[in-house]
Parts: C-alpha cells; structure tokens; sequence
C-alpha cells in the first residue's frame, strides 16, 4: 500500500479492504451487470477492468465472460479492449471508439442508445435489470474511480461525475478505484444523488455556479468490498487543429452570436454555452476565444481543452459540466492552474447537467455536430447511412431539444475516397432521425448558417439548401425540393412536401456507386 493511497482514503476501515486487482477476479461471473464511474473516456475505472481483460486473453475465454456494461457516457481504452475480447453482452447509453462501435455493428453487442439525462434514472426504475430473476440487484458490482475517500467513507470522484452516484445507489457491491497519479479532485464537485418519483424536488439550480448538492458521493460503507489503488493516467487523444472548414463554421457561428446581441436577443455575455465532443466543437470553443464575447458562462456535459484558453484569456467567467475530458497537456495546463480553475468550475451528475429542465430554465445556447441534416431540420447525429452505429446519441437530444437556441454545426460535405466533393451532409430526408424539425433553430455549415426560427419546412429547407450546402450538391437539392414540391401540390399535401421514392436516393446513389450525386430522380 502506498503512503499516497494511505493519505487519499481516509475512512480507515476500508486500509483493511485494500486488493490487488487481479485477487478480485473471482469475484465476476459472465451474465453479471456492471456499472463503471466515468464519462468521455475520464475518470473510468483503469486497473480492475483491465485484470479482467488479461485473464480472458490469457485464459482464452473471449466470449464466454460477457457482462451487461453501464457507463455514464463513454469510457476509456479499457472499454474498446472489452470490446475486442467480446466482454460486453450489453451496453447503454452511449460509446466511443472503434472497436466497440465495430462490435455493435457486428451485432456482437447489443447496445441501447439513450439520452445521457434519463439513463441514469431509467436504471435505478429497474427497466435494464426487468428480465433479471425478482430480487437480482439492478447491478451486481459498481467499480468506480475515485482520487479520495472521505472520514465517512464517501467517494470523491475524479474529473467526470457521470452516473456513478446512481451506480453506487443500486450496485450490490462498490468496487473503489483510487487513483493516486492524479491530483485529488476534492472540492470541485456538486452532486445530487437520485431520488425517484413521485417524492423528487425540482433541482435548486438558478446559475451556472449556484452549488447545492454534496461534494462526494455517499456509500453504505458495508457495500465496498475492496479498495484498489490505481496509478493510471486518462489517455484522451490530441484533438486535431482547426481546418479552413471548421474555423469558416465558427466564423459565421460568432457573427449569428454578435448579431443577436446586437439586436437584444441575447445578453453581452450570450447565455450559458453548450458545447459537443470533436473536433468541429473545439473549433467552435477555439473561435469564440478570440472573439469580442467576455464573462462567458458554460453549462454542458463535457469540458474539452479549447475551454482552457477561454479562462485563460479572462472570458469565460464559470464553467459547469459532468466531465472535464482533457488530453494529458490539457490536465497539465489544468493542474498547473489549479487554484484559479477550480474557483471557477463545477462537476455535476450528469442528471443534473443533461437536465431539460435544467438547460431551459437557464437558456442554454447548445452546439453539436451531426451526421446529417436534411432540408427540413430533421438530423442524424448516430448512425450512417441509416444503420452503422458511430458514437451514440449522448446528450445532443437532451441540449437541442430543450436549449434557447439549439445549432448543429457542420461540414457540408465530409471527404469521402469514392467522391471528390465529399459526403453531402445536407440530404432530402435524414437516413436515420435522432433530432426532429422540432427541435433545431440554426444548422451552420462552412457555407454559411441558416437561420430556422419560425420559418415553415419549405422555407426551411431553401434557407439551408441556399445557405448551408456544398455549391456541387445545392443544385441536386434544389431540383429535389422543386420536384417535390410539384408533387406535393398535386396531392394537395405542401406542409412537407417529399418524393418519398427518392427520399433517400442520395444513400442509395452512395451505397451503389460512391457518390451522392443523383444524375436523374426517375
Ligand atoms: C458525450 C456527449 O454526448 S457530447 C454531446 C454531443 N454528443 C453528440 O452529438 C453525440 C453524437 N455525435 C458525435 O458523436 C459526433 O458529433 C459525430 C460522430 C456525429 C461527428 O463528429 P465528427 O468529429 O465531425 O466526426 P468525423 O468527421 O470524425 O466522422 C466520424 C466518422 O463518421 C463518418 N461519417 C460522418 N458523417 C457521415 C456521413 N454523412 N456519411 C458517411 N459517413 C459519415 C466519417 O467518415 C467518420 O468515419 P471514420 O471514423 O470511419 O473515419
């Protein structure tokens, strides 16, 4: 044991609980269901997750240890090699990376897309654990990391909040993770642990730093049957610079921004800003650091680096998430300022941070990048060409549904090998719908941004098509929406008029000869 570990637990029953993680394998049984702490690939479990992995590789079980696999959001590297062992059976609500994604759409892993705000609570209602004999526990382990433990035995979780106040709720056993490579995150979290309906208070929450909640997370000290010290980093990948498309996004995003301020529908400091994962979202954060905006205030479910050069430079005035996803610069720079940072920011469950409610009542400005948009504001943030899996949903719905202005920001076209132009990202009908018409008030594209605000879907869509498509794909789109419109005329059917014989021609022209340029609807 480490003086470092003796240091950070300091509810000295649980220095008698302290294991190895490979003495806590018998523990795991396939068919078991598990909860991991974490959220954007920070703060998961590292060190028993990975034993794991060893002796299926080592003893040569691929798929015959399967676990059903909770996560906040995503979790790290150690999830992606579950994923390659064929470890996971089940998963919700949402994933990142190759290899999981990969087994998804093998069909290996059954996986259950879910909005980030109600997984959690949908869990402890018992409805992933309904086919489990009466009386199973919702989760047989919890494991969960933390970078201290308190005098009552209470977790302080690291850089993500996620779902583990709800993990630990309903877990039979915790499993706690302590990591002593990273700074203790003591103090920077705000969280509230579920209580369910019908007796649930509204949460408190009138600001982006109004605090409330309790800075660890409480456990039956009874449930925790083992410590497990862990000297593991987060590994998050660099992101990649801004290109000419992403800084052309921004661009015209900060000028819609300067506008609405110049005309009264938002105040000089915008409202609290939601922001996505990727690299367009970092660009869009990067633009806004060296824009005229002061006294900036977040409210989102995950800090990237690009966040970093918003306090530095004195913008951003507070800054409010579940999970602050740093590369290892990024925590660097973090842990270098830490006394001025942590004044400044609060981790929350991500109940509280995804929640509708929440986003509405402080008027959230929320930016995310899709798959695809189509002419109507319908978009596709999730599976490709209708049914190949990327990430997931994550908490997209929950901003762009309930956000004062909800943007969904992207390329026009993603570079494609088949295609010279690209990918359209802009198409006649959404492969696959995760946002509704309903929903969105601004698409963005390099090519410029479409303002949706009470316009009907016709004017819709020639306010995106003229706007926001790739000058060799507006034509295609334009003679659809004609064409379609002509129907839509004859049938006396004009709300949203489609031809739905060629509603998806463009994924079908892809699929068939690698391009979406339609030569001919007939
Ligand atoms: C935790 C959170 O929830 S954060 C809050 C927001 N969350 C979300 O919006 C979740 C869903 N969204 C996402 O995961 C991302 O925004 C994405 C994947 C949709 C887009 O992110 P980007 O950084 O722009 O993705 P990128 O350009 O790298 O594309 C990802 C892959 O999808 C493919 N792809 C994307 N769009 C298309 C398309 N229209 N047609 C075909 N392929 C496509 C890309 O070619 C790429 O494939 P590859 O991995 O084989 O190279």
């Amino acid at each position: 044991m480490s003086s470092l570990l003796k240091q950070r637990v300091r509810f000295a029953p649980y220095l008698d609980r302290v294991k190895s993680a490979t003495e806590l394998i018998p523990l795991f049984r396939s068919g078991q269901s598990l909860g991991w702490s974490g959220f954007t690939g920070v703060g998961a479990p590292k060190v028993v997750p990975q034993a794991l992995a060893d002796h299926v590789e080592r003893n040569q079980l691929q798929g015959k240890l399967r676990f059903d696999l909770f996560v906040g959001a995503s979790a790290g590297p150690e999830e992606s090699r579950w994923a390659e062992l064929d470890m996971i059976a089940r998963r919700s609500p949402h994933q990142v990376g190759k290899p999981i994604a990969s087994a998804i759409n093998q069909g290996r892993i059954q996986f259950f897309d879910k909005h980030l705000s109600m997984f959690p609570q949908d869990l402890t209602y018992g409805f992933y654990s309904r086919n489990k004999p009466i009386g199973s526990p919702i989760l047989d382990y919890a494991i969960i990391e933390a970078t201290a433990i308190k005098e009552d035995g209470s977790i302080v979780p690291g850089p993500s909040v996620g779902a583990s106040p709800e993990f630990v709720s309903v877990a039979d056993k915790v499993i706690v993770e302590v990591n002593t490579a990273t700074h203790s995150f003591e103090g920077i979290h705000d969280i509230d642990m579920p209580i369910n309906p019908p007796h649930r208070p509204p949460y408190p929450y009138l600001s982006v730093d109004h605090r409330c909640g309790v800075d660890s997370i409480p456990v039956d000290p009874s449930k925790v049957v083992a410590i497990v010290e862990s000297t593991q980093h987060d590994k998050v990948p660099l992101n990649h610079p801004a290109d000419e498309a992403s800084r052309a996004i921004a661009s015209h995003l900060i000028e819609f921004l300067e506008h609405e301020v110049a005309v009264g529908r938002l105040p000089k400091n915008l409202h609290p800003l939601q922001s996505g994962i990727g690299n367009i979202a970092n660009a869009v954060i990067e633009g806004l650091s060296s824009a005229s905006f002061h006294n900036l205030t977040v409210w989102t479910e995950v800090l990237q680096d690009s966040f970093l050069d918003l306090f530095e430079n004195g913008s951003l005035e507070y800054a409010t998430a579940t999970s602050i996803r740093l590369t290892e610069p990024g925590f660097e720079r973090f842990f270098n300022n830490w006394d001025e940072f942590s004044q400044k920011l609060c981790l929350r469950s991500q109940v509280v941070s995804n929640n509708p409610e929440m986003i509405r009542r402080l008027g959230v400005i929320a930016m995310n990048t899709p798959v695809e948009v189509d002419i109507y504001a319908h978009a596709n943030s999730t599976n490709v060409s209708g049914s190949r899996m990327l990430n997931g949903l994550g908490g997209s719905a929950d901003f762009l549904r309930n956000a004062k202005l909800s943007i969904m920001h992207t390329p026009s076209a993603r570079p494609s090998k088949t295609d010279p132009t690209g990918i359209s990202t802009i198409v006649p009908m959404v492969s696959h719908v995760d946002q509704t018409e309903h929903d969105l008030d601004v698409v963005v594209t390099d090519q410029g941004l479409a303002d949706l605000r009470g316009l009907s879907p016709t004017e819709r869509a020639r306010e995106i098509i003229q706007h926001c498509a790739h000058p060799e794909y507006k034509p295609i789109l334009i003679d659809y929406l004609e064409r379609s419109e002509f129907y839509a005329r004859k049938n006396k059917c004009m709300h949203e008029p489609h031809m739905l014989k060629n509603a998806h021609k463009f994924h079908i022209n892809l699929a068939e000869k690698g391009t979406m340029k339609v030569e001919s609807w007939d």
